[in-house]
């Protein structure tokens, strides 16, 4: 209790004075770089902390060229790096690990990308607990649940500041629409809930402006599966990086934005949710309402047609042992 108040005074101090310094761990890769580059255009941002195990030093003082005001620093991939990158952060950005091959599911993933985003998160724990930290690195929904417990086994778990990275998903959502309707993208607000893989991917068009489209059985496929359109087009070159890192960009901005003293702030994020913990899922993704020290209100899911419940069904099965994947790996491999 009384570390979870220092930590958010320390944190709300340098927001109140709105210096925000944001790391990107894995910013060497293919959403690493554009993801720092708009980190690096971001205003809001005073501090740049960019960290891979490879190229580190080399993105940062490209980066460091643009004339925008904040700082930028490479750190080199060794311990003393990782813990320097990470101090004094505001936000920690997390794209590290490998990204999918055609004929591949995001849970294939699980096996490289458990034990990266464990340490990671462990470095986190132990050099800026009190940071907002937003992991992009898949499977998302079983990457959140370890870095919970890698937070709460050093006694440092705020589930207030942990975000599962789903922007992605609504801004794929408002893009589909506005192509289907043939309107703007940016007055296409759709709630997309549930987690971020396949049939636990729910869009609810029924509460967006078009409730018709629920029953489009191929849009909803494609808003569920559009990850598998970048894998496959991009032919073994990996996955989304570019919509990813601008996905990225979106929510650490909306963060910061809140961090710094904007209200009314809300965002998609896959989080330590009440809404269906009675039923054994400790994480789901809903609209979040962000603030000053993190997640300040998670919005139920609200009214929601019978198509849509169907999917809210399947997703839950799938969420349930994708979060238990991520707990047990954590328990049976504590890390060092
Ligand atoms: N949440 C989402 O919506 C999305 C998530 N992703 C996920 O993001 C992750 C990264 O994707 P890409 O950037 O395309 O992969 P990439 O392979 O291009 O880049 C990954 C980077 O992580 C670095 N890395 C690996 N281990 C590290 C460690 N221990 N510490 C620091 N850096 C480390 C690598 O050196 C590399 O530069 C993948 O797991 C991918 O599935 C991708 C798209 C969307
Ligand atoms: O599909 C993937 O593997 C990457 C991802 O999460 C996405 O594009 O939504």
């Amino acid at each position: 209790m009384m570390l979870a108040s220092k930590i958010q005074r320390r944190a709300f101090s340098a927001s109140a004075r709105n210096l925000s310094k944001v790391a990107v761990l894995g910013a060497s890769g293919g959403i690493g770089q554009p993801l720092s580059l708009l980190m690096k255009l971001n205003p809001r941002v005073t501090e740049l902390a960019v960290y891979d195990i490879r190229g580190g030093p080399g993105v940062a003082a490209d980066l460091s060229h643009i004339n925008t005001k904040s700082s930028v620093k490479g750190y080199d991939p060794t311990p003393a790096g990782l813990a320097a990158a990470i101090k004094g952060s505001e936000v920690v950005l997390i794209p590290a690990g490998v990204p999918r091959k055609p004929g591949m599911d995001r849970d294939d993933l699980f096996n490289t990308n458990a034990s990266i985003v464990r340490d990671l998160a462990k470095a986190v724990a132990e050099s800026a607990p009190e940071a907002k930290l937003l992991i992009i690195s898949n499977p998302v929904n079983s990457t959140v649940p370890i870095c919970a417990e890698v937070f709460k086994a050093r006694g440092v778990y705020n589930p207030k500041t942990l975000f599962g990275v789903t922007t992605l998903d609504v801004v794929r959502a408002s893009r589909f629409v506005s192509e289907i309707k043939g309107t703007d993208p940016k007055d296409e607000n759709i709630t997309v809930i549930g987690g971020h893989s396949g049939a636990t991917i729910v869009p609810l068009f029924s509460q967006s402006n078009h409730p018709d489209l629920s029953s489009n059985a191929e849009l909803v496929h494609r808003v569920q599966f559009g990850g598998d359109e970048v894998v496959k087009a991009k032919d073994g070159a990996g996955s989304a990086t570019l919509s990813m890192a601008m996905a990225g960009a979106r929510m650490a901005e909306s963060v910061l934005r809140a961090s710094q003293g904007e209200k009314g702030v809300i965002e998609p994020a896959f989080v330590d949710s009440p809404l269906f913990k009675d039923q054994g899922i400790d994480f789901f993704s809903s609209r979040v309402e962000l603030g000053p020290n993190g997640i300040e209100k998670i919005h139920p899911v609200g009214n929601i047609d019978a198509v849509e419940q169907k999917l809210l069904e399947a997703c839950l099965g799938d969420l349930k042992k994708n979060i238990e994947k991520g707990v047990a790996f954590v328990a049976s491999n504590p890390g060092q």
